[in-house]
């Protein structure tokens, strides 16, 4: 079986610093990518996306090779830790315009925007505005916005860092859920162990600007961190 996501070699320079990603992920789940601050996660997912251009390497997904493909036509949805809604739009056009920039929806597009509220526990929260919602709803509408993207690459950085901790919790579940329910492949940048011991299959390493591992999470500890006890 080819991996789902294939980075060889992509580099790219700032300021006379190498960035120079090698990985591979064979399945669908969530990933972490963690690592120190500068380390190059964010520069990853800019790459990943299609906004910077590297000066070598191969990305595939799949049987697609995506190393030319400009981001709109990537099979991939960004999630940022600020959510990016639209201050003047209520919560049911901030998530139509996942599906359709110009908000000429189908009726069919209608009840995906409505089921994808409901699946993210949004149900009745069509009407109102961005500045009536508490931070773990604004991130559901982000949610709800990629869900209805039907993007099978999801890449999120930082998604809960504006959250307090039993947020965190349950919208990393709700994550994992929409993941493994939608097949999904998404890479979460975190800088929290617990969360990425909590949620992830698998962990993307970057120090330094290099992948310094990439596997599953329970094979995974920093210097000085005991391995995980065996269940
Ligand atoms: N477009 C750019 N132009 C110049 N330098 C850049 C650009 N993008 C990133 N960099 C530099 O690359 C380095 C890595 O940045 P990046 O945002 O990838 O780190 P990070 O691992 O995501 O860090 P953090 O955890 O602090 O968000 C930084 O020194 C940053 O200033």
């Amino acid at each position: 079986m080819s991996p789902a996501l294939k980075a060889d070699d992509l580099t790219i320079h700032y300021e006379g610093r190498a960035f120079r990603y090698s990985f591979s992920v064979s399945s669908p789940g969530l990933v972490a990518v963690t690592g120190p601050s500068g380390a190059g996660k964010s520069t990853l997912f800019q790459i990943l996306s299609g906004f910077a251009t590297p000066e070598t390497g191969t990305l595939r997904f799949g049987e697609q090779d995506l190393t030319d493909l400009p981001p709109g036509k990537r099979p991939v949805t960004l999630v940022f830790q600020d959510h990016n809604l639209f201050a003047h739009l209520d919560v049911f056009t901030n998530v139509a315009l996942g599906l359709a920039p110009d908000l000429r929806l189908g009726a069919g597009q209608k009840e995906a925007v409505e089921a994808a509220l409901d699946r993210v526990g949004l149900g009745g929260f069509s009407k109102r505005m961005p500045e009536a919602l508490s931070g773990g709803e604004k991130q559901r509408v982000a949610f709800a916005r990629a869900l209805v993207r039907k993007r099978p690459l999801l890449l999120l950085d930082e998604p809960f860092a504006s959250l307090d901790p039993d947020l965190r919790l349950s919208m990393g579940s709700l994550l994992l859920d929409m993941v493994r329910d939608g097949n999904m492949l998404a890479l979460m940048i975190s800088h929290d162990r617990t969360e990425v011991r909590r949620f992830a299959d698998h962990v993307i390493a970057i120090e330094d600007g290099k992948v310094t591992y990439c596997g599953p999470t329970a094979a995974w500890y920093l210097p000085g961190e005991p391995p995980e006890p065996e269940s």
